[in-house]
C-alpha cells in the first residue's frame, strides 16, 4: 500500500461511516482495518459506534439478511447454525506458534505461517456481496483495571448482534483510550450461506488464533462458541495475558451467596461446557454477576474477580419452569433475545426437556422438522439440539448483582469452587484443606465427560484441569505455576471447594435432584465464614449430616434422609486411588514442566486414601470419619 491506512479507508467506506473510524486515534487500528477490508473485499461496511441507532442498524440487519427471524413475543428473535455447525469444532481450532516454540500436550497447535497463509486465502474476497460490520467492545467494566478492549469484524449480523447482547460497548473506549488501547482483533466470516442462510463449506471451516498478534480468525461457520471474538475466542488470548502478568483468567461463573443476616459472600465456579455454570449460577435464592468468563486480580492483597460479559448464552436443553424459574421467566417476557436451534412452531420457541408439550413438527435446525425425522446419519432428529442456547443481556435477570457487575475493582471472592461430570467418584461438595491442595487436588486434576458443546462423542471422561483445557494458549505447567503463585501471594485466600452434580447410582440414575446445589451453595457460604464444623476425611472437609439436613429444610424445605447423605458423600477409596493414578500419570508422562509440588500433594493424598482403607475398607461412610 503506497497511501496511508486512513487514506485507504477513506477510499473504502462512505464518509459517515470513515468519520467513525478517523475520530478513532489508533493507527495500529487504522493498519488492521485497512489490511482486513483490502483482503475481505466486502461490498458494503458499517461501523458501529456505542449509538442505540448502530445497534438498532445490526438488529435490523441480522432480520434483513435471514440469519435471525422475529418470533411472536417481541424482541425474541431465532437463528439457527448449520445442522453439522451446532457446537465448538476442536478438531479445526488451532493455537497457531512460531517455528521452533513448543506448547507441550493438549493444545492443538499449528505452523503460525502455514496457518496464517491458509487462513488469508480461504478469507479472500470472502465478503464480496456482503456487508461487513465492524464492532466495538471491552472485555470486563470499562475504565477499570480489568477492561480490555477489543474490535470485531464480521459478515455475521447474528454474531454482531449477539455481542451486543453479550459485552459492553467499547467505542468510546477506544476513542477515550486513543493509543494507549492494547486491544484484542477478532477476524469472522460465515463463508457462503445457503438457502437457509447457514455457513454452507464447513469442510473449511478454520479457527485460527495467532498469539503474536493477538487476532482471532474464524471462518465458515456461525456457532457462537466458534464466532463470537470475545466469548471463548478471546478467552485463549486472554489466558496467555494473565499467565505472562501474573493474574487469573478463568472459565467460571460469579455469584453472590447471600448468607445469614444479610451477608454477601462471591464465589466463582469453573465448570467445563455444559458441566452447571450457567445453572448454578442462575439459582433462585441467590444472585448471579456471570456465568462464564471471569477475570481475577490481587489487590492489596485480596482477591478480586469481575464478569468478562454483561450477558448469557446459555444452554436452553432442559431448562424448566421448577428447576429453572428465574431463567424461565426471562425466556418467556419480552426481552431482547436470540434463541438458537430450538424448534419453532407458529412464532414460538420449544426445546426438548422444556417440560411442556412439543409440536410434532415445526422447524429446527435440521430445517422442516417433523416427529421421527432421521438425518444422512440415519439418527433421529430431537426437536432441539442438545446445545441450543438463548442470548441475553443479564440486565433481563432481576436476581443480576447489577452492583457487582459494575463494580470497577470488581468484587472480593470468598471461595473458588471446581466441577465437572463424574459419575462415580467425587462426593457432591467439599472444601480443601488449603489453596494449593484445592488448587491441585480439585482444580488441576479435574476430569469431566465430554458433552454436546464440542463436536464429537459425549460421555468420555477426559482430563481437563480447571475446565480451561479446551481453552488453553500457554503450556499447561506454566499455567498451574502462576495459578499456585497467585494464591500464594495473597494475604486473604478465597477458600477452595469442589462440586460435583452428576453422580450415579448402580442404575445410572442421579444420586442428586437439580437444585440440591442449592444447599451446598449455602453451605459453602457458611464454612467461608467459619460459621459451621465440618468432617475430616482423606480428601478434604465433607459437610456434617446435621447441617445439610438443617439446610435442605430451610432452603428446599425437604427431608434429607440419612441414607442419602452416607450414599452421595461415601469415600468412595477404589475411584479415588484410580482417578490419582490417572492424574499422575498425565503430568508424569505428558507435562514436562509439572511443578513439584503438584506430585506431593497428590501422593499425599493418596496415602490418606490407602491409609484409610487399611482401617475402613474400600466404601467410607462419612459417619465413620466423623466417629473417628
Ligand atoms: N443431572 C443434573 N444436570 C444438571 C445439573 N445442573 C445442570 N445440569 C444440566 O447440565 C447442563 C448444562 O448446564 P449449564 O449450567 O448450562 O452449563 P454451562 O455450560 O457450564 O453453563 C444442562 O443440560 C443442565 O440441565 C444438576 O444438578 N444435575
Ligand atoms: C459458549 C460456550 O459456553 P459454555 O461453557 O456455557 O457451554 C462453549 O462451550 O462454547
Ligand atoms: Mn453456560
Amino acid at each position: 500500500m503506497n497511501i496511508t491506512a486512513l487514506e485507504y479507508l477513506k477510499e473504502r467506506l462512505e464518509p459517515e461511516q470513515f468519520e467513525k473510524i478517523a475520530a478513532i486515534d489508533n493507527p495500529e487500528l487504522h493498519e488492521f482495518l485497512a489490511k482486513y477490508i483490502k483482503l475481505l473485499n466486502p461490498s458494503k461496511i458499517f461501523v458501529a459506534t456505542d449509538s442505540p441507532e448502530d445497534e438498532e442498524y445490526i438488529r435490523k440487519k441480522a432480520i434483513e439478511y435471514g440469519e435471525e427471524r422475529p418470533l411472536a413475543t417481541p424482541g425474541h428473535t431465532v437463528h439457527f447454525d448449520n445442522y453439522y455447525d451446532q457446537a465448538r469444532d476442536k478438531a479445526n481450532t488451532k493455537i497457531l506458534v512460531p517455528k521452533g516454540a513448543d506448547l507441550g500436550p493438549f493444545i492443538n497447535t499449528k505452523d503460525r505461517e502455514e496457518g496464517l497463509r491458509e487462513i488469508h486465502e480461504l478469507m479472500k474476497d470472502i465478503m464480496i456481496g456482503k456487508e461487513l460490520f465492524i464492532c466495538f467492545f471491552v472485555l470486563g467494566p470499562k475504565n477499570s483495571v480489568f477492561t480490555i478492549p477489543a474490535v470485531q469484524l464480521t459478515d455475521s449480523a447474528y454474531v454482531a448482534h449477539s455481542e451486543f447482547l453479550l459485552y459492553r460497548k467499547g467505542y468510546e473506549e477506544f476513542r477515550r483510550l486513543g493509543r494507549e488501547a492494547k486491544f484484542l482483533k477478532f477476524v469472522h466470516s460465515a463463508g457462503e450461506l445457503d438457502e437457509r442462510k447457514t455457513s454452507k463449506n464447513l469442510d473449511k471451516r478454520r479457527i485460527y488464533i495467532d498469539l503474536e498478534s493477538e487476532t482471532v480468525y474464524s471462518v465458515n461457520t456461525q456457532y457462537g462458541g466458534n464466532t463470537i471474538g470475545l466469548k471463548k475466542l478471546a478467552f485463549r488470548l486472554t489466558i496467555r495475558r494473565a499467565v505472562k502478568e501474573g493474574w487469573l483468567s478463568e472459565h467460571m461463573f460469579l455469584m453472590r451467596v447471600n448468607g445469614p443476616e444479610g451477608r454477601k459472600t462471591y464465589f466463582t465456579g469453573a465448570f467445563p461446557s455444559m458441566c452447571g455454570k450457567t445453572s448454578t449460577s442462575m439459582i433462585p435464592w441467590e444472585n448471579i454477576v456471570g456465568d462464564d468468563l471471569v477475570f481475577i486480580v490481587d489487590m492489596k492483597g485480596e482477591a478480586r474477580g469481575t464478569n468478562v460479559e454483561a450477558g448469557v448464552f446459555g444452554i436452553i436443553h432442559g431448562i424448566n419452569k421448577e428447576d429453572d424459574p428465574i431463567i424461565w421467566e426471562v425466556l418467556h417476557s419480552p426481552n431482547e433475545i436470540i434463541f438458537s436451534n430450538v424448534l419453532i412452531k407458529d412464532g414460538k420457541p420449544y426445546w426438548t426437556g422444556m417440560g411442556e408439550e412439543i409440536p410434532n413438527d415445526g422447524e429446527n435446525h435440521s430445517g422442516k422438522w417433523w416427529k421421527g425425522k432421521r438425518d444422512a446419519e440415519g439418527n433421529e432428529i430431537p426437536p432441539s439440539h442438545k446445545n441450543a442456547r438463548f442470548t441475553v443481556r443479564l440486565d433481563a435477570f432481576p436476581n443480576l448483582d447489577r452492583e457487582a457487575l459494575d463494580a470497577p475493582c470488581g468484587v472480593k471472592i470468598g471461595g473458588m469452587i471446581y466441577g465437572g461430570r463424574d459419575k462415580d467418584t467425587w462426593p457432591p461438595v467439599r472444601e480443601a484443606f488449603d489453596w494449593t491442595h484445592g488448587v491441585i487436588t480439585m482444580g488441576a486434576a479435574l476430569e469431566s465427560e465430554t458433552t454436546a458443546a464440542t463436536l464429537g462423542k459425549e460421555g468420555v471422561r477426559q482430563f481437563n484441569p480447571m475446565s480451561i483445557l479446551d481453552f488453553l494458549s500457554v503450556p499447561i505447567g506454566e499455567y498451574i505455576q502462576n495459578y499456585i503463585r497467585f494464591g500464594e501471594r495473597l494475604r486473604e485466600k478465597p477458600k477452595i471447594f469442589a462440586v460435583n452434580y452428576f453422580l450415579r447410582d448402580e442404575n445410572g440414575n442421579w444420586l442428586n435432584d437439580k437444585l440440591d446445589k442449592a444447599v451446598w451453595l449455602k453451605w459453602m457460604e457458611l464454612r467461608v465464614h467459619g460459621d459451621v464444623d465440618a468432617i475430616e476425611t482423606p480428601i478434604g472437609y465433607i459437610p456434617k449430616y446435621e447441617d445439610l439436613k438443617r439446610l435442605f429444610k430451610q432452603v428446599l424445605n425437604r427431608e434429607y434422609k440419612k441414607e442419602d447423605y452416607e450414599k452421595q458423600f461415601m469415600i468412595r477409596v477404589p475411584e479415588l486411588l484410580a482417578k490419582i493414578d490417572r492424574i499422575e500419570k498425565i503430568y508424569r508422562e505428558k507435562v514436562k514442566d509439572t511443578p513439584e509440588i503438584l506430585f506431593k500433594v497428590l501422593e499425599e493424598e493418596k496415602q490418606r486414601l490407602l491409609e484409610a482403607r487399611e482401617k475402613y475398607g474400600d466404601y467410607i461412610s462419612p459417619f465413620q470419619f466423623e466417629r473417628a
